[in-house]
């Protein structure tokens, strides 16, 4: 399927009976079923978003995965193998709020990302500055700093997610010329690093919504959106990927 990927981050949210509810609103939408697009729930209900995805073109996504890529003695951990067992297709890596409240680093999601590819998951890594590094006009060194994990990537299917951090939960989302400005700017620090830009997916994430997806995709620079806050509104998250859609 072609198009605009769209990924809906539910983040800690979620229980049996409303994702039920939320899964089968999403596959009797139209717009959801004609997009490119995957839901990422919490680990503890992959196993039912999976049954109940089985045979529709909404694709599975983790939130993250553990750096260990063999099974063992590592309590409370997720392994590659495991996410691909239970059938997804994606996983996130290194999402700002990881990186905040996990302490997440460079040498960290390198392995992650290692251990992602290891077993056949394409990684949605992503990169992002905050607001003082916006405002202190660092953002790009910063960027250009997360994207060098990528290095030993170099030939994998791999999606990268811009998703300034100022932007994320706080309905203000980046404005056409700052997300085009870094959009353009990560495809050639990739083009660069690794040659293989073109291969690179890069998608916009940070408070978008039903009314301003059309233009961020219209950007030929965006190939997508990682969705958070509106991914749980079936109405919200199904006119974003209607606007997906439009612009192929
Ligand atoms: O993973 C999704 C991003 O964190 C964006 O979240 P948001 O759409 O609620 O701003």
């Amino acid at each position: 399927m072609t198009g605009k990927l769209v990924i809906g981050n539910w983040k800690m949210n979620g229980r049996l009976a409303a994702n039920l509810v939320l899964i089968e609103a999403l596959q009797a939408d139209a717009a959801v079923q004609a997009a490119r697009v995957a839901v990422a729930p919490p680990f503890a209900y992959l196993g039912q978003a999976a049954a109940l995805l089985a045979g529709s073109n909404i694709a599975l996504a983790a939130q993250d995965v553990s750096a260990f890529d063999k099974d063992g003695a590592y309590t409370g951990e997720v392994s590659g193998a495991m996410l691909a067992d239970v059938g997804c297709r994606y996983v996130l890596i290194g999402h700002s709020e990881r990186r905040q409240y996990f302490a997440e680093g460079h040498d960290l999601l390198a392995r992650k990302l290692q251990a992602a590819v290891a077993a056949g998951l394409i990684p949605v890594y992503c990169v992002g500055e905050t607001l003082a590094e916006r405002e202190a006009g660092t953002y790009k060194a910063v960027i250009a700093g997360q994207l060098a994990v990528l290095g030993a990537l170099a030939g994998y299917d791999c999606v990268v997610a811009y998703e300034p951090v100022w932007a994320i939960g706080t309905g203000r989302v980046a404005s056409i010329e700052q997300i085009d400005d870094m959009h353009q700017y990560i495809r050639e620090a990739l083009l660069q690093c690794h040659g293989a830009s073109g291969s690179i997916r890069v998608l916009y994430g940070g408070s978008v919504k039903a009314d301003n997806a059309e233009a961020i995709f219209a950007l030929q620079s965006v190939d997508g959106a990682l969705v958070g806050g509106a991914s749980l509104d079936v109405d919200n998250f199904g006119r974003i990927c209607q606007a997906a859609k439009k612009t192929v």
